[in-house]
């Protein structure tokens, strides 16, 4: 039986803000620092340790990774950092408050953009002075003007077969730190769900998210560390940022 974790980011100051982020590099505020060295000595106190552990080219990933292997006492792990784990791009909607995004398009429309499996928000004009395209980290990377969950699915599984799931069958013990939706799309795939399903699953902020997982890596069961009623009313919360009241 292998055991992967799986770590959505701490708190961002645009999560704070409530707007739509993508593959916008914010930082994590003192509450998402918090998070993430808690999530590491909690992981500690569990008994848990690693052998490697893979995050995204985003600082709220990887702030959070270095600040959970801090508690964790594993500073010194190594660490791949991969584009596949970053959020679904938010394409046009990146930067725009949540809250009022609904108010002006309508709840139904941005759950449709937030959580429908198949249609992306409207894109960046690739001139948009938010595209990430020219930043040095995306050299060679075909940079997103948007995303939809499928198309996020489509570079995160490859990364996932070629590269963590061989680390994984190796008896290497994985960390994922990454973020909401680039983990939707993990556990889409590991645990089966259906496109429509998918749409009710929200993933909260700092949580160590537990797979155990058979030889062939199909997941025995999960379940999240810590309260079980704290972290249902977070998952709540995330799903009810995109409502108009
Ligand atoms: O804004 C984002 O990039 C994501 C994660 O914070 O938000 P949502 O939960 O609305 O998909």
């Amino acid at each position: 039986m292998h055991k992967l974790v799986l770590l959505r980011h701490g708190e961002s100051t645009w999560n704070l803000d409530n707007r739509f982020t993508g593959w916008t590099d914010v930082p994590l505020t003192a509450t998402g620092v918090a998070q993430a060295q808690a999530a590491g000595q909690l992981l500690k106190a569990e008994g848990y340790d690693f052998d490697i552990a893979y995050t995204s080219v985003l600082s709220r990933a990887i702030w959070t990774l270095w600040h959970c292997l801090d508690g964790l006492e594993r500073t010194w792990l190594p660490i791949r950092n991969d584009w596949r784990l970053n959020e679904r791009h938010y394409g046009g909607l990146q930067g725009l408050n949540k809250t009022e995004t609904a108010q002006k398009y309508g709840d139904e429309q941005v759950l449709v953009w937030r959580r429908s499996y198949d249609v992306p928000p409207p894109p960046l004009a690739a001139d948009d002075p938010r595209s990430e395209r020219g930043d040095r980290r995306y050299a060679g990377v075909d940079v997103p003007l948007t995303e939809c969950l499928k198309d996020t699915v489509a570079r995160v599984i490859p990364y996932w077969n070629d590269e963590i799931a061989p680390m994984i069958k190796s008896g290497q013990r994985v960390l994922i730190a990454a973020h909401g939706n680039s983990l939707r799309a993990l556990i889409k795939h590991l645990d089966g769900i259906s496109d429509s399903d998918i749409v009710g699953l929200n993933i909260p902020n700092g949580i160590p998210l537990v797979y155990e997982l058979d030889a062939d890596l199909k997941p025995i069961k999960s379940y999240y560390l810590g309260d079980a009623e704290a972290i249902a009313a977070a998952a709540a919360k995330v799903a009810s940022q995109g409502k108009s009241a």
